[in-house]
């Protein structure tokens, strides 16, 4: 039986899969087509509707990403957000401008009723994140929204079911956003949610038996939630033939390479093996300072690692990562832009030679979580905050020596010791100190010192997608300040990162 089918128009958007996310939530079936080939699809498969991404482009570039006109005539409803209600204005006769205000993260917004917007408050919160606004509607169409400085947050046409949203109703800070997807489904499309997908990990552990066999595979195991529930899961498939592979490259947190040997060796049966790869790592870094190069390095040196333990087991062909889909979708796709290159997606080298496993590429991490405590991993191994794989190579800013990591990883453990006797652990989604290139004039003992400046972040999120920064209550700042100061040489000042993503990201690198 075929399903009631949406289609994705995908015009390099950050959020891409929180929509399809969304519409899977909502029991409707959904893919996303690059928008090169969208009619093709749209012939083939029949939707009964359409979803235009955002994207990083503006409407009005030369060569920017563009759409058949004749969509909008084909009477299937179609949903606009962002670059995609921009797209919509500009092909069917509008116009789009650079305003002079921009609007990123939680915005007041004031809704003017109609299908769309059915039983969703008048005056909300929706959350923005764009440079260009529609200054001119195409004809037939009506203003359905407005904020302080975007006076067309929304427009339809409703004759011709034709939708457009400046904002994301897609990410969860957007107040009833999920509501406003599901009345575009329901009410626009009048769909019934027909979709109920199978078990995902009696699909995934099928689906690695299929493309494994009987072959030796290594996984890589960070101790991080990704790659240990990827672990499990490609345990629960192919059993001993799995050995894991925990990589101590010198830029990891205090404690951490030990802690991970020992619960991994004593919680999970499994075969692990340490490899302890500090001076490799930090003498490939030495004196490289751009973010992306750093990541590339270190992507490809974690291959160098697992290609060597490869050939010491014999045989083996395939690599498990703990792959997501954030490091996806940042790593950049044919037309998302590069926002930065995850070391396990776009800092692989090219010429590697072991076949990738990632069961959880399609993924967000508290979906990620979710398998995790159904395959029975224990909740303290699965709510820890996440870890990049770089590491401490990323948050040392700039050069990274071990001089710096080590001055970095006291003043992170100090941080994270505080917030969690603040109670404050499970309330942020991650926290961790950086190490910006800077050092600052300070006053200690009646002497003048010129030392190095911590930076802190906490963010709240759910999906690591976009984030908020947590309020910290000052007296806690004031006390993790005090102790890194007094606690940590090198160090004479901290700061507080209160940016939320967008428009930064939750890494400084
Ligand atoms: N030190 C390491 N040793 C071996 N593999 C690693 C290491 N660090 C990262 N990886 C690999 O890179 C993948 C991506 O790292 P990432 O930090 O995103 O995920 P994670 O560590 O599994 O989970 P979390 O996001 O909770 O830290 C991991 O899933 C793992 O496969
Ligand atoms: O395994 C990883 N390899 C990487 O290269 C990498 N870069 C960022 N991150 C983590 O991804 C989430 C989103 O990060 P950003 O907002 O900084 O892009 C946050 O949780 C980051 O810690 C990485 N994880
Ligand atoms: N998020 C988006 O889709 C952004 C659209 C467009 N690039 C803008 O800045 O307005
Ligand atoms: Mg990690």
């Amino acid at each position: 039986m075929k399903h009631e089918t949406v289609l994705i128009i995908d015009f390099g958007g950050q959020y891409n899969q929180l929509i399809a996310r969304r519409v899977r939530e909502a029991k409707v079936y959904c893919e996303i087509v690059p928008y090169k080939k969208a009619m093709n699809k749209i012939k083939e498969v029949k939707p009964e509707g359409i979803i235009f991404t955002g994207g990083p482009s503006s409407v009005n570039d030369p060569g920017a990403p563009d759409i058949e006109a004749e969509i909008f005539d084909l009477g299937i409803p179609i949903l606009g957000i962002c670059y995609g209600a921009q797209l919509t204005a500009k092909v069917l006769g509008g116009s789009v401008t650079k305003p002079e205000k921009r609007e990123y993260g939680k915005t007041e917004i004031n809704y003017a009723g109609g299908k769309l917007f059915k039983d969703v408050d008048k005056s909300n919160i929706c959350w923005m994140s764009h440079t260009d606004q529609i200054d001119k509607l195409p004809e037939g169409f009506t203003i359905t929204a407005a904020t302080h400085d975007c006076p067309v947050a929304a427009m339809e046409n409703v004759d011709k079911k034709l939708y457009a949203l400046q904002f994301h109703p897609e990410v969860e800070h957007t107040v009833q956003g999920y509501k406003i997807i599901r009345n575009f489904l329901f009410e626009v499309c009048a769909l019934s949610g027909d979709f109920t997908s199978d078990s995902f990990i009696d699909d995934k552990v099928r689906l690695i038996r299929q493309q494994v066999g009987d072959k030796k595979t290594l996984c890589a195991l960070s101790g991080g939630v990704d790659s240990s529930v990827a672990a499990v899961l490609v345990h629960k498939a192919i059993g001993d033939n799995l050995t894991c592979i925990f990589v101590d490259h010198g830029l990891l947190r205090k404690n951490e390479g030990d802690d991970v040997e020992r619960i991994f060796r004593d919680e999970f049966s499994m075969n692990l093996i340490r490899v302890n790869a500090q001076e490799r790592f930090l003498s490939k870094l030495a004196g490289v300072t751009d973010p992306e190069r750093k990541r590339k390095i270190i992507g490809e040196e974690f291959i160098r690692v697992f290609e060597e333990e490869s050939k010491k087991l014999g045989d083996v062909e395939f690599l498990v990562q703990g792959t997501i889909y954030p490091d996806v979708i940042e790593s950049g796709t044919d037309e998302a832009a590069v926002i930065k290159s995850h070391h396990n997606v776009g800092g692989l080298p090219e010429d590697m030679k072991l076949s990738l496993v990632e069961p959880l590429r399609e993924l967000f991490k508290d979906e990620v979580r979710n398998v995790g405590l159904e395959l029975g991993i224990p909740e303290y191994l699965i709510f820890r905050h996440p870890f990049p794989g770089p590491g401490l190579g990323i948050r040392v800013l700039g050069e990274v020596t071990e001089e710096k990591c080590d001055i970095l990883r006291e003043a992170d453990a100090i941080y994270r010791e505080e917030l969690e006797k603040a109670g404050l652990g499970r309330k942020i989604w991650q926290a961790f100190a950086t190490l910006p290139d800077v050092k600052t004039v300070g006053v200690m003992g009646d002497e003048r010192t010129y030392s190095y400046m911590v930076g802190l972040r906490a963010i709240t999120s759910t999906d690591g997608m976009t984030g908020e920064f947590y309020p910290i209550p000052y007296e806690v700042l004031g006390t993790i300040s005090t102790r890194i100061v007094n606690e940590v040489k090198g160090v004479n000042r901290v700061v507080y990162d209160v940016t939320g993503k967008p428009p930064a990201t939750i890494e400084w690198e």
